[in-house]
């Protein structure tokens, strides 16, 4: 039998045990990261006190051997049937075999028959914290031996901080991702998906300070639905909700990266559109305003649409030149809307 089968042999012999230490290792979302001087210290490390030319830090994937550092020679995966530390996960905390070529399920793996015709191989496996064997850390030579006593307690100790250092990676990250739900939660508004109005305030002061700083132009809409009270009274407050949701959607969908909606309050809804003057800005919202009208919404068996009224404003540097002033402006317009029959758009001072 080949080394590769007998390898394969051994691993589905206990495909639980093994599904469990997949498991684990996945948990640390280790795999494929990029290579860290952390790492490579340690098996630079591990390579000179056991006095080898070879160090390897290697997880044991499903398929393959992923190697997150090593010492003595370049190498990123192995098939799994082709690696030594395949075997030691499976065995052992420590696994040691003083010649390749005598253990016939090493003999004919392709890094002992060919280069660098390894001999003697010394791991300590790198436990995870709920104990499977998600890897290794291994010593290599191209001569047979074994380690001394010392040696292997310090690759053991030294296989600790490998496992410290896994560990603190993975806290790190879950960290950052709960940062990021986090600012997501105290950005967005719950039921509509937009930014809320905090964080409009937030990126309105940045955005009108890049407006004058580059003098670029700068546009913002108000955008109120029409008789929305009468959406309430006639369908309940939930279906109400769902209008706003969808309304939501749509902004979401209609804009480009860089436009910032946003939920002003209540059924009012606010969209900064940066780098935008006020005919374009003027041209978008009549389309909004279309879409709006267009979009289906339904409460049971019964389908409707609603409207909405839109006011523009644009900051130009003069009369307009804070953030108060864009909005207040905008809202101008939208009162202008409204005064004058609903569902239209308004542009800029009367
Ligand atoms: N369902 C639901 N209704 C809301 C929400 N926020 C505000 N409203 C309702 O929106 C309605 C706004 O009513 P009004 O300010 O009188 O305005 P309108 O009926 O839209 O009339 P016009 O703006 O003049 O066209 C009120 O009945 C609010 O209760 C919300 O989050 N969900």
């Amino acid at each position: 039998m080949l080394a590769v089968e007998k390898v394969h042999t051994l691993i589905t012999a206990r495909p639980q045990a093994d599904q469990f230490r997949l498991a684990a290792l996945h948990r640390y979302h280790i795999l494929d990261t990029p290579a860290c001087e952390d790492f490579s210290f340690l098996t630079e490390l591990a390579a000179k006190v056991c006095e080898v030319p070879y160090a390897f830090i290697s997880l044991v994937d499903a398929e393959r051997v992923w190697i997150k550092s090593c010492t003595g020679m370049q190498i990123g995966e192995l098939p799994r049937g082709e690696s030594y530390c395949s075997l030691a996960v499976l065995g052992d905390a420590v696994t040691e075999i003083a010649d390749l070529t005598e253990d016939p399920r090493t003999a004919y793996m392709a890094l002992t028959v060919g280069e660098p015709y390894m001999r003697m191989y010394s791991s300590v496996a790198l436990a995870s914290s709920d104990g499977h064997a998600i890897g290794t850390l291994c010593v290599m030579n191209t001569q047979p031996g074994r380690l001394s006593a010392e040696q292997r307690t310090t690759l053991a100790k030294l296989a600790r901080q490998v496992m410290a250092l896994i560990e603190l990676r993975a806290n790190e990250r879950s960290l950052n991702a709960a940062v990021r739900e986090l600012e997501l939660l105290a950005t967005t508004d719950e039921l509509t998906g937009l930014h809320n109005r905090r964080s409009l305030q937030d990126r309105l002061k940045f955005e009108v300070a890049r407006s004058r700083r580059f003098r670029s132009p700068l546009s913002a809409l108000m955008i109120d639905l029409d008789h929305f009270k009468q959406i309430n009274d006639e369908y309940g407050h939930l279906v109400g909700d769902q209008v706003l949701a969808n309304v939501g959607r749509l902004l979401r969908e209609s804009l480009r990266v860089i436009d910032l909606p946003s939920r002003y309050g209540g059924e009012e809804l606010c969209v900064v559109l940066p780098n935008t003057p006020v005919e374009g800005a003027c041209k978008l919202a009549d389309t909004l305003r279309l879409k709006i009208e267009a979009q289906l919404h339904t409460a049971g068996a019964r389908q409707f649409q609603v409207t909405a009224s839109i006011g523009v404003g644009t900051f130009n540097h003069m009369d307009i030149n804070d953030a108060d002033g864009l909005l207040q402006q905008a809202d101008a317009a939208l009162y202008r809307a409204k005064r004058s029959g609903r569902n239209r758009v308004e542009c800029g001072a009367e």
